[in-house]
């Protein structure tokens, strides 16, 4: 056993004769008493917080004595501090700082919030203000700031655009200062009338012309050629600036193939584009063909391609075409082919981008690359969609598609403008006003007016328009005149009113005309054998119309780039033209203000006195009640009819 005895040490004994069991029952004793004063201990403990808590609950009963005190005088928010401060005085964030520092502070915060409530007549105001420097992290506490606004920042390319001249007149350039262009170009140029360039003409042929320098495959420098953006005032000869250097880089071509592809909203843009392309291409062996819908789909067929041996043969260098009718032949017409195209010319461009949901756009680039997806895509004349430029992606060089866009009013949405998919652009524009960031209170893009247009408006009421109107060509002898309406019903009704009235060629120009009458319309009134044309949007953008003098928005344009189209109808080419917008009452407001935040240099009042208008009164009330009576038998007519076609006479 003893083997098995541990020797402790038991303290120090009192009677070193003490038996081994009464030393320990004299150790279990004292241990039992160690027990029962660590228990003590610990109770008290329990019951007495230690020194730093008894003293910040003395603190919390002062405040609590303080505030019943205090709450006999109302201090709505007062509550509510005392209710958040303790619930945050207990974060584990607050743990490390010293709470004397801490009480210090909270002190001083009391102290500071009741100088400032002693300042301020209204206590609400003042503990939203002035929240205490507690040190504490108040969470879900969000302090009244400023909103800041958002300013829209435009990539570079668009907010540092090449500049072109905005004064036509006083910055014509002579063809001698634009080298590249050949003899044939310029005679046909001063057949046709043209002296000098114009300034956009001056920037954007030579840009054009200096990325097929090194010929129809490369760029400068070996790389694809940048594409190219024009926002440029109405009638500043944007046709000219695309038709030329197009001419002039294909001339020389050996195999007929369509190379340049010309895009346009209408069949009457499509029809004004193809004449001058047509006209300058004259005399060389370049072919221009229009796929509008002016003829048959066969007829078309027809004219763009033909077989011979078993082979087609192109028979366009050059097509303008409407968005669906370029559709239908890309997707009908095998004989189309789009392979070789290294111009793709978008006219209108903002239009044309409103019109990509009909996916033209995409239609057009799958054509063009068809060679790189079937079995020539090892041939060495294949064409894929660029990607990243690498070694091997420029060699061997392929044909690159180079895109033209003009516009007056072309959007700065980057967002729209990436629809395009353009590589690298480069912008020409004569807008002065671009920034990288817009200014803080522009709601709008901001357009370039043609220099010798002179903007009026006309306060006027509804029933008196008609009589304005004949009043302007009667009495101030404005004709020609061009008169937009909304709606194709109003250029309806106008055009039977003047006409009833009397003493004034008008014509009417909308959706109600077959493609051939409006044609015909459009020929006459520039012959002048038409005093007044009514006419919807569908005359607005880009109708070239030699000589007209004056254009009147019988009805307020909604938006303003309808009005900055209609009113770029008359001053083009550097001359002067005037503009009259004829506003009701409730118009005038949202109207100049439009106008004047589109950048307009200035819209002037113009009124018309009603004993100007006296003498055509009596007159005009005649017509009214003839136009009444005509409509209604117009009406019964067509019932009639109707009921003849609907149960024909057994
Ligand atoms: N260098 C020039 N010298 C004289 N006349 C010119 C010159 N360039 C163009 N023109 C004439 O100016 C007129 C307007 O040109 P164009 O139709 O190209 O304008 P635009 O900028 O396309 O206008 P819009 O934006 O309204 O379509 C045309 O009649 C055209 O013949």
């Amino acid at each position: 056993m003893s083997l098995f005895l541990v020797n402790r040490y038991l303290g120090e004994e009192e009677d070193g004769s003490a038996s081994k069991k009464s030393r320990s029952e004299a150790l279990l004793a004292k241990l039992r008493q160690k027990a029962k004063e660590k228990q003590k201990q610990s109770l008290t403990e329990q019951r007495q917080p230690p020194p730093e808590e008894q003293a910040e609950q003395q603190d919390f009963k002062k405040k609590r004595k303080a505030e019943k005190e205090s709450s006999q005088t109302p201090q709505p928010h007062k509550k509510r501090k005392s209710v958040v401060e303790p619930s945050f005085a207990s974060d584990s964030d607050c743990k490390d700082e010293p709470i004397k520092e801490k009480k210090k502070a909270k002190k001083s915060a009391n102290e500071k919030k009741k100088e400032d409530q002693s300042e301020n007549d209204t206590p609400t105001q003042t503990t939203e203000k002035t929240s205490p420097p507690t040190g504490f992290t108040v969470l879900g506490g969000f302090e009244n700031k400023p909103v800041q606004k958002v300013h829209r920042v435009l990539p570079q390319w668009l907010a540092q655009p090449d500049m072109i001249h905005r004064d036509i007149k006083s910055n014509l350039v002579p063809f001698s200062d634009m080298p590249g262009l050949s003899s044939h170009l310029m005679k046909k140029l001063q057949n046709n009338g043209i002296q000098h360039l114009f300034p956009v003409q001056a920037e954007v042929i030579p840009a054009i012309l200096e990325s097929t320098q090194q010929g129809l495959l490369i760029g400068r420098g070996g790389y694809k050629p940048r594409d190219i953006c024009v926002s440029a005032p109405t009638g500043s000869g944007k046709t000219l600036a695309f038709v030329i250097p197009v001419i002039q880089v294909l001339m020389e071509r050996v195999v007929c193939e369509v190379r340049a592809l010309a895009v346009l909203p209408t069949k009457e843009l499509a029809q004004q584009v193809c004449k001058v392309f047509t006209s300058y291409a004259e005399g060389t062996n370049l072919k221009v063909v229009m796929v509008a819908g002016q003829k048959s789909f066969a007829a078309e067929e027809a004219s763009l391609s033909e077989h011979r041996g078993g082979k087609r043969r192109s028979l366009a260098d050059i097509v303008v075409a409407t968005p669906g009718r370029l559709v239908d032949h890309i997707n009908k017409n095998s004989g189309f082919c789009l392979e070789h195209l290294r111009f793709l010319i978008i006219d209108e461009a903002d239009r044309m981008i409103d019109s990509m949901h009909q996916s033209w756009l995409s239609q057009v680039v799958k054509a063009v690359y068809r060679s790189g997806s079937g079995p020539e895509a090892m041939s060495i004349f294949r064409r894929t969609e660029p990607a990243h430029v690498t070694a091997a992606s420029l060699s061997p060089p392929q044909m690159p598609l180079q895109k033209l866009l003009f516009s007056a009013t072309l959007t700065q949405n980057p967002e729209k403008l990436q629809q395009l998919g353009l590589h690298q652009p480069r912008l020409f524009s004569s807008i002065h006003s671009q920034s990288s960031t817009a200014a803080p209170n522009q709601t709008q893009d901001r357009f370039d007016f043609p220099q010798g247009l002179t903007e009026y408006y006309v306060p006027c009421t509804l029933s008196k328009k008609p009589l304005l109107i004949l009043h302007f060509i009667l009495r101030m002898k404005l004709s020609p005149v061009l008169c937009f309406t909304n709606s194709r019903e109003t250029a309806h009704r106008l055009y039977l009113l003047v006409q009833l009235f009397g003493g004034v060629q008008a014509a009417e120009f909308s959706s109600r005309l077959s493609p051939g009458e409006r044609k015909r319309t459009l020929k006459e009134f520039e012959q002048g054998k038409i005093q007044l044309l009514i006419s919807t949007d569908a005359a607005a953008r880009g109708i070239d119309i030699n000589g007209v003098k004056c254009v009147v928005n019988y009805d307020a344009p909604q938006y303003i780039r309808a009005y900055i189209h209609r009113i770029g109808r008359t001053a083009r080419a550097g001359k002067a033209g005037l503009a009259f917008t004829f506003l009701l009452g409730v118009q005038e407001k949202n109207f100049l203000q439009m106008v004047v935040e589109a950048g307009s240099p200035g819209i002037q009042k113009q009124i018309v006195k009603p004993e100007n208008l006296k003498g055509m009164e009596a007159r005009y009330e005649q017509t009214l009640q003839e136009l009444a009576n005509a409509i209604k038998w117009i009406t019964q007519h067509r019932r009639r009819t109707c009921c003849y076609q609907t149960h024909p006479v057994k």
